[in-house]
């Protein structure tokens, strides 16, 4: 009985649990679309939302697939912390806010495709860097080497080092130029960019920890592509 109340609780889900999950999210992701592609003035934000949806859909779907013993509701990495949330707020009242005030600004065309792309480019980067680094993938940093941790210099690792960072970073950048936001996009560069550097500088000692001479060879061919982090 307590077995059972330990596995309620540590959310471990069932095959039918993933699909319901995934399934309810890929609903809102839907209607987020319909709502970007029937709103004709403004679909961005629309589209931001199902961008959104389909970010944290795909963050618990390639976790079930490769870490199906540990999956759970965590894995939608929906609880990201006060930061990102009142990060997410804040792009959303801007947008509101100027469209209200000078509604010019939002319909600069040219501005909402190069977010749209970037924002692309930046969630294909992310789900491959999870895809290529499968169960060595873990959304917390590893502070002890599990057994079957191996380094991964192969697919998009073999071209850059932090694939996902790299994707989380222009996803929402992205994000913020699709959404023609000026303010929220200074403070998303400033902010993602303090939070990639202070990351990568705790993940990079545990990996030459971990991997020594290899993860030092690697590092030196590859860069992150994420500006003024080398
Ligand atoms: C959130 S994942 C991020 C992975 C990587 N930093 C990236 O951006 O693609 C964090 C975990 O990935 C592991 N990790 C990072 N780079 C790795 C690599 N090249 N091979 C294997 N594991 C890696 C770290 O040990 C850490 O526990």
């Amino acid at each position: 009985m307590q077995q059972q109340e330990k596995l309620i609780f540590d959310g471990r889900h069932t095959p039918q649990n993933i699909s319901s999950y995934s399934f309810s999210f890929g609903a809102v992701f839907g209607v987020c679309l319909a709502i970007g592609y029937y709103s004709e003035t403004f679909p961005q934000l629309g589209i931001f939302f199902s961008a959104l949806a389909l970010f944290h859909e795909l963050e618990y779907m390639m976790t079930a697939l490769f870490k199906p013993d540990i999956v759970s509701l965590d894995a939608f990495l929906l609880n990201n912390g006060n930061q990102y949330n009142i990060a997410h707020a804040a792009g959303i009242t801007e947008f509101l806010i100027e469209l209200y005030c000078f509604p010019t600004l939002k319909y600069i065309r040219f501005i909402r495709y190069i977010g749209f792309i970037i924002m692309v480019i930046g969630q294909l980067v992310r789900s491959l860097a999870m895809w290529y680094a499968k169960s060595n993938f873990s959304h917390k940093i590893a502070y002890h080497k599990r057994q079957d941790h191996v380094l991964v210099t192969t697919g998009i690792y073999a071209f850059m080092r932090h694939p996902s960072y790299f994707g989380f970073y222009w996803w929402a950048v992205g994000t913020q130029i699709l959404l023609c936001n000026p303010i929220c996009l200074s403070g998303f560069l400033y902010v993602l960019h303090r939070f990639f550097k202070d990351r990568i500088e705790e993940e990079e000692p545990l990996l030459i920890e971990f991997f020594g001479k290899d993860y030092i060879e690697y590092k030196k061919k590859t860069p992150t592509y994420i500006p003024l982090i080398d």
